[in-house]
């Protein structure tokens, strides 16, 4: 289990993240999803050693991190999202190097790299220069790079990203793989419908703050969007919006083009109120419906934003 205790982080004066919690239970493939700049990478680096937190804890099976580093960096792989630049070195001598920082050697390194290369379906690339092969192959190979000294704990920071609809799904069936071998998986991505496929569990981070955790269900039954309640007027928006901010069953108005979208936690008697309440006070409402709730959605009612909003998928 993967226990992160009030996690702060400072970038000068900007906080990146701000007490953040989070717990991941062996076997879980969490999925973290968030924004550009919500504090996803920063979370990823601290967990995986490679940068440290201002304040907060990091557990392994009730194991601190400051004090077993190296039994962290042994436990743990991590796969970064950008991939550096390799001249003139062949894939197998790639995933060769790495084994040998990790003290595996000849004969056992060789073996253990054309395993590993093999899983991520990239054998028939071992003797490629890695800098000829296409963005996805870099991917699985750095994959495979992460997997070398055998972690049970996989940090995966946006696997998928920039990749072709054929080569995710070729990801996501390796990620799968991996968790059916035992490996407890930490992803993060921006294409929601895709972890939901993939992931026992989401949480969902904003502005370096946990704001929701649980698998889907759990989620939307808590938020209470489990069906956004979606209104359109002809005229006097303002006024409805007025009207829905007194509302105490409302939460979280998200008003989006001609649309104003709400999470609202009456019954079927308190929403026909709320609708009369508005036309009573002067709005034409010609659209007012309890809309269908995908992770898509759910990450709008929460962040506010949409996945084009948050730059490259
Ligand atoms: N080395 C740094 N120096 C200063 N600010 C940084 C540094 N690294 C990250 N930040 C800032 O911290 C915030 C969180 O960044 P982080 O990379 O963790 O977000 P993210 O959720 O992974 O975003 P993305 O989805 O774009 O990868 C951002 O506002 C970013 O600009």
């Amino acid at each position: 289990m993967l226990q992160i205790r009030n996690l702060t982080k400072k970038y000068g004066k900007f906080t990146a993240l701000d007490n953040l919690n989070l717990t991941i239970d062996q076997g879980q493939i969490f999925g973290f999803v968030g924004p550009n700049g919500a504090g996803k990478t920063t979370t990823m680096k601290i967990v995986a050693g490679l940068l440290r937190p201002d304040s907060g804890q990091v557990y392994l099976d009730g194991i601190e991190q400051k004090e077993h580093i190296k039994e962290f960096k042994e436990r743990i792989g991590y796969m970064p999202d950008f991939f550096g630049v390799y001249d003139n070195l062949k894939a197998k001598e790639y995933m060769e190097f790495y084994a040998s920082i990790y003290g595996i050697e000849g004969e056992q390194s060789r073996k253990l790299s054309l395993e590993l290369m093999d899983l991520v379906g990239l054998s028939d690339k071992a003797d490629s220069y890695v800098d000829s092969l296409s963005r996805g192959m870099k991917q699985r190979l750095c994959l495979a790079r992460s997997l070398i000294h055998n972690p049970e704990f996989l940090i995966l920071d946006e696997p998928a990203s920039g990749l072709d609809p054929r080569a995710r799904y070729d990801m996501k069936e390796i990620i799968k793989e991996l968790n059916k071998r035992g490996k407890t998986i930490l992803i993060s991505s921006h294409i929601l419908p895709e972890l939901a496929q993939m992931c026992t569990n989401i949480g969902i981070i904003e502005n370096g703050k946990m704001m929701v955790t649980g698998t889907v269900e759990e989620i939307m039954t808590t938020r209470g969007t489990a069906s956004p309640l979606v209104m359109r007027f002809v005229n006097g928006q303002e006024k409805a919006i007025e009207i829905l901010k007194e509302n105490e069953l409302v939460d979280n108005i998200t008003i989006r083009d001609n649309s104003v979208s709400i999470l609202f936690k009456g019954n079927e008697e308190e929403e026909a109120m709320l609708l009369t309440d508005m036309i009573k006070n002067g709005a034409y409402v010609n659209y007012f419906s309890r809309e269908e709730s995908d992770l898509e959605s759910l990450f709008i009612q929460i962040t506010g934003h949409t996945e084009q909003d948050t730059g490259e998928a």
